[in-house]
């Protein structure tokens, strides 16, 4: 592709390019390391780095034109722009011919529920015979083919090329508040926007609340001309979203509580297997889902409404919710031995451990035990709502290590005491190693116990810890093989 048609997408973020030459282009990076001849070089000012450091090695390497926002003169076509990172995503659009223009795409976006919606999503739409991309937190699934995933939402040259390597009719993806304030989104144009839910999460990243959710309605600026918003309105932050959304003439189809909603939820049992009634246009369907928890009500409550919209059949939808195998460690159970129930769960917010410990609470656990701690080096303001929350639902607690992310250890074990000492409700200890934390629990588990493993999901672990195991999940099969084997021996 000549270089003149990129620069056409750019039009507006466009500062000073002098029109010499016209390279053909084969490549577009935004890290000089994998520059190869032909490619357009796109300099980042990032938070760790800045990419325009990098703008010779590139040239050196080959780049045949670089797009850049400092004032420079190259030996190459030379673009400057107001953000690189807004021009990466429109030129990345445009190099691989805006391919969101051949798929029906759905972007999910709120604090807690994002990855199970898009699971629900994809089982429904498979269930259909439709086949579905998904890219989040969990894995990037392209034509069946899974990948590990860089982040929740790629950057913006990573996820033109999956959509245009994607020949699934559908692509499903997570939107974080960070990737709609980097412009990894820009480009892409999305047929239904999804809100689920908004609460206490990335204040290191987001000044405040609101400006959280502004990032948060930033993913409605992409929307495709008929494109349309789903919106949880079980969240004050969705009914405000909805009033936004409207006032901007972008459809609404909201869940809540009030008959004007497109979908209301009524009957719901979370005793056992979950059952729930969603009523949609005066008709009620009864509805099955094999995950726990008023939150996956939710979560398959919103899926329910998307995949109508999407004018698949509400049977169908229904059949699908029935078989829907979960998401690898969303409220993931272990069964102990002893008839106590392990979970493994990603709640990382107030909000989502409440979801969690409620879900015990209504499967009539004899007693709640929850294990959990902090990531190093990301909002600390939410922890102690977090231990409060947990004093106030479990009968105990242990507080143990989650990443540290470069925090020292003594400065990790100070934390966990002093929000135990101030918050804990004297239900709680610490046990810094999360392998011995589990480890405890697991020795001491009685029958009829919830033991809730929360924090790090299917995450594999970052810190040494004592038992030879890499993530809550494998620690819990690691245990259960050593108590069979024991019961062998002796
Ligand atoms: C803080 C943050 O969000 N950082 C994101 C940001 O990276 P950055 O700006 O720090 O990049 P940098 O390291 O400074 O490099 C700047 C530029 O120099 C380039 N470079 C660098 C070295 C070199 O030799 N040559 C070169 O060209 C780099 O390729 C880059 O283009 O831009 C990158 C590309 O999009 C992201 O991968 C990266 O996410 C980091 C890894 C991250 O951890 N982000 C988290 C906070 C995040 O985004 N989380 C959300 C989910 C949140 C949730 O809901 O839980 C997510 O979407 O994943
Ligand atoms: N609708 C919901 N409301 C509140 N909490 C939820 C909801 N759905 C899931 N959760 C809780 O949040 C955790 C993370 O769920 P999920 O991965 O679906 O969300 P997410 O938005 O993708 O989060 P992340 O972006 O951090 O991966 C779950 O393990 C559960 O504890």
């Amino acid at each position: 592709m000549r270089l003149s048609e990129v620069l056409e997408a750019l039009s507006g973020s466009l500062k000073k390019y002098i029109n010499d030459s016209d390279p053909n282009l084969t490549g577009i990076q935004m890290d000089s390391r994998k520059v190869k001849p032909g490619d357009l070089f796109v300099a980042i000012s990032g938070f760790q780095i800045d990419g325009h450091q990098f703008i010779q090695e590139a040239i050196d390497k080959g780049a045949a034109a670089v797009i850049g926002e400092h004032d420079l003169e190259l030996a190459v076509p030379y673009i400057q722009v107001f953000d690189s990172r807004l021009a990466l995503g429109r030129a990345a659009s445009a190099y691989y011919h805006h391919p969101s223009r051949k798929h029906t795409v759905i972007g999910v976006t709120g604090t807690n529920g994002k990855t199970t919606v898009s699971y629900i999503l994809k089982h429904i739409l498979e269930h259909a015979g439709r086949s579905c991309s998904l890219l989040g937190t969990v894995s990037y699934i392209i034509n069946d083919e899974v990948y590990k995933p860089s982040n929740t939402t790629p950057d913006a040259l990573q996820i033109q090329e999956l959509m245009a390597a994607s020949n699934d009719e559908f692509v499903v993806l997570e939107v974080s508040s960070h990737a709609l304030k980097q412009y990894r989104i820009e480009g892409l144009e999305l047929d239904y926007g999804l809100f689920t839910n908004l609460s206490h999460d990335h204040l290191d990243y987001h000044p405040t609340i609101e400006d959280y959710f502004e990032a948060k309605t930033l993913m409605y600026n992409y929307m495709k001309q008929e494109g349309s918003a789903v919106v949880s309105k079980l969240c004050e932050w969705g009914d405000k979203l909805a009033d936004l959304l409207s006032a901007k003439e972008i459809p609404v189809y909201s869940m809540g509580d009030h008959e004007s909603d497109d979908l209301k939820i009524e009957n719901i049992k979370l005793n056992g297997a979950t059952r729930f009634e969603v009523r949609v246009g005066g008709v009620v369907y009864p509805l099955t889902l094999p995950s726990p928890g008023l939150h996956n009500v939710y979560n398959a409550a919103m899926a329910f409404l998307t995949a109508i919209k999407i004018g698949i059949h509400p049977d169908v939808i229904a059949e699908a919710l029935k078989t829907f195998p979960g998401v690898p460690g969303r409220f993931e159970m272990i069964p102990h031995p002893d008839g106590a129930t392990f979970i493994v769960d990603y709640a990382h917010t107030t909000d989502a451990i409440e979801y969690c410990l409620h879900a015990a609470q209504e499967h009539d656990a004899a007693k709640i035990k929850h294990i959990f701690g902090f990531r190093g080096e990301r909002d600390k303001t939410k922890r102690e709502d977090m231990v409060r929350a947990s004093a106030e639902m479990s009968d105990e607690f242990i507080l143990t290590f989650d990443d540290l992310n470069g925090v020292s250890v003594e400065e990790m074990e100070n934390e966990l005491k002093e929000l135990n000492d101030r918050f804990g409700m004297n239900k709680g200890r610490i046990i810094t190693d999360r392998t011995l934390a589990i480890q405890e629990a697991w020795e001491n588990a009685n029958p009829g116990e919830w033991i809730l493993i929360t924090g790090k999901g299917p995450e594999e672990y970052q810190t040494m810890y004592e038992l030879p195991t890499t993530s809550d999940k494998d620690t819990l099969l690691y245990l259960q093989k050593q108590q069979e084997k024991e019961k062998i021996i002796g």
